[in-house]
């Protein structure tokens, strides 16, 4: 299949979760990629997955095409991306893919299975509802992180509670990556201005969500780590996102001193 070719267009019924596009981004996720879209369709039926590979050489691209292929109600699509570029262009480019179709609500899910398809009504539910960005989050009550690493559990507990105070935001999972996006949300933002490629592109995101004014709601969720593969998390991730928030933090706190000089 060429690049970016998609292998079915737009939902074709009425349910809810039929408008609903469920972007997953792959590198290396053989293992993964036929469980995970198993238990989202059997917890979700009606939604539309969007695998946006960065040409694996696991194969894992071909075994989302085979997938594709299979489902007769046509709910599997697959972005083949020719090089590895990181968690946020592949987003990025699910986005844009999502939003030249009809799709309501486009959610952010791992391949992996540490975020639960079992859990993802919660975040729909609250769409319904009328927030604009739901994220699920290990650190509200109710929420937890199942068989990480204390160093890693660690590393994302200190990274949010960095984030929280350079930002002054009181989210207090922004480093997370399972959420679902009303599609206005992501119309509004404009996508191609966005250059972080690690996991602090979903703190952009979200950065960038709440100074536009929409609403952001956490719910729990159970995050668990992976069984099979292995995290593509290194220390240039941490690098960008470091340096990343401090910036954001220090702009929106100069704008705001600007602005109480200029009155
Ligand atoms: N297409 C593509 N996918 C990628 C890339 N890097 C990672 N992914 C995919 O992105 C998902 C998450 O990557 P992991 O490397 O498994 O993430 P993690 O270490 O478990 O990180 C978790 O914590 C982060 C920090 O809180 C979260 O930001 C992240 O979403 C995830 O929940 C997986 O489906 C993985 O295949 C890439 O360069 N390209």
């Amino acid at each position: 299949m060429s690049p970016g070719t998609p292998t079915e267009n737009t939902p074709n019924d009425d349910t809810p979760s039929a408008h609903t596009l469920v972007i997953i981004p792959t590198y290396n996720e053989r293992e993964n990629i036929e469980l995970i879209i198993g238990r989202l369709h059997t917890a979700v039926p009606g939604a539309h997955v969007l695998v946006a590979d960065d040409g694996s050489p696991d194969g894992t691209g071909d075994i989302a095409d085979k997938l594709a292929a299979s489902d007769p109600a046509g709910r599997i699509h697959v972005l083949h991306r020719t090089e590895k570029n990181g968690l946020g262009a592949a987003y990025i480019a699910g986005f844009r893919w999502g939003l030249d179709r009809d799709y309501r609500v486009l959610v952010e899910m791992d391949a992996d299975g540490s975020h639960a398809p079992e859990q993802l009504h919660r975040l729909l539910d609250q769409i319904d509802q009328g927030a604009d960005l739901v994220a699920g989050s290990r650190y509200v009550p109710g929420g937890s992180v199942v068989n990480w690493p204390k160093r890693r559990e660690f590393l994302s507990r200190g990274g949010n509670l960095y984030s929280r105070l350079a930002l002054g935001v009181t989210i207090k999972d922004i480093t997370g990556g399972f959420r679902a996006y009303r599609r206005e949300v992501l119309e509004a933002l404009d996508l191609d201005s966005i250059e972080s490629h690690g996991y602090c592109f979903q703190v952009d995101l979200a950065w960038r969500s709440l100074q536009q004014g929409f609403t952001m709601v956490e719910v729990p969720i159970t995050f668990t780590e992976r069984e099979f593969g292995e995290s593509k998390m290194d220390g240039n991730i941490v690098q960008e996102a470091l340096l990343k928030v401090t910036v954001w933090g220090m702009r929106s706190r100069w704008n705001k001193v600007r602005a109480l000089l200029r009155k």
